[in-house]
């Protein structure tokens, strides 16, 4: 009897206060070549190292996700980071996502910038053993790590999208348009729920 291959899942964490086009080009990209089954977005609960920015309600930014996630097959969202009480660290959202797919293997999708710091994140030295990592290009920051594993990180060239969620963030405080930058949804969820208004960055 020939043996089952394990499912390849990729797990996208992020603040996603807005999720935005980067994003989601990112997952898609990391998902076709690297023939992933599944793309797991886990918007972070209390993000360890935003403690002192002003970072919208988890369940908006729980919310968001799931809306410009939903048209794609592959995409899913998941609260582990979110429900999980205290600041969120990657080690403790990879030992939930273990627990809840002990057949598949992960693959962490990050951007360089977030690549770059990953020495320094909780745990570091064990987080390789638990996925794989996945470094995906971004306008800005090219990737110069060194002490990186090779055999752990897999660098990927994505179409360059200028886009953070930082500039989505000015812009809706400002007034001016998010449209195309953000899925369409998410262009309606901020201006329903009046996210970013009075925002001082
Ligand atoms: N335009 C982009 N291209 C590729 N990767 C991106 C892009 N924007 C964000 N990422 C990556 O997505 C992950 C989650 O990012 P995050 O939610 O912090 O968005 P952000 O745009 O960097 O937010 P902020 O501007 O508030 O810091 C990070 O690993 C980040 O590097
Ligand atoms: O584990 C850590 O120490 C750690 C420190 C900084 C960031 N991370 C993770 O990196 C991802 C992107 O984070 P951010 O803050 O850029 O949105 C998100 O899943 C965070 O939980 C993880």
């Amino acid at each position: 009897m020939s043996e089952q291959a394990r499912p390849r899942i990729g797990v996208m964490g992020g603040t996603f206060d807005p999720i935005h086009h980067g994003h989601l080009v990112a997952a898609s990209e990391a998902a076709a070549l690297l023939d992933l089954d599944e793309v797991v977005f886990v918007p972070t609960g209390k993000p360890s190292f935003k403690q002192d920015a002003q970072v919208s309600p988890a369940e908006d930014r729980y919310l968001m996700t799931v809306i410009a996630t939903a048209s794609n097959p592959r995409f899913t969202v998941s609260r582990a980071d979110i429900d999980r009480p205290g600041l969120t660290y990657t080690v403790d959202t990879l030992r939930d996502l273990q627990h809840a797919r002990p057949d598949a293997d992960l693959y962490f999708i990050t951007g360089a910038d977030a690549i770059e710091q990953i020495l320094t994140w909780k745990d570091a030295g064990d987080l390789w053993t638990m996925a794989h990592f996945v470094a995906v290009t971004r306008p800005g920051h090219p990737l110069t790590v060194d002490g990186l594993p090779s055999h752990g990180v897999t660098t990927l060239e994505v179409p360059a999208l200028a886009i953070s969620s930082t500039d989505c963030r000015r812009r809706a405080a400002a007034g001016q348009p998010v449209w195309y930058l953000v899925p369409d949804g998410v262009v309606q969820y901020i201006a329903k729920y009046g996210l970013y208004r009075g925002l001082d960055e």
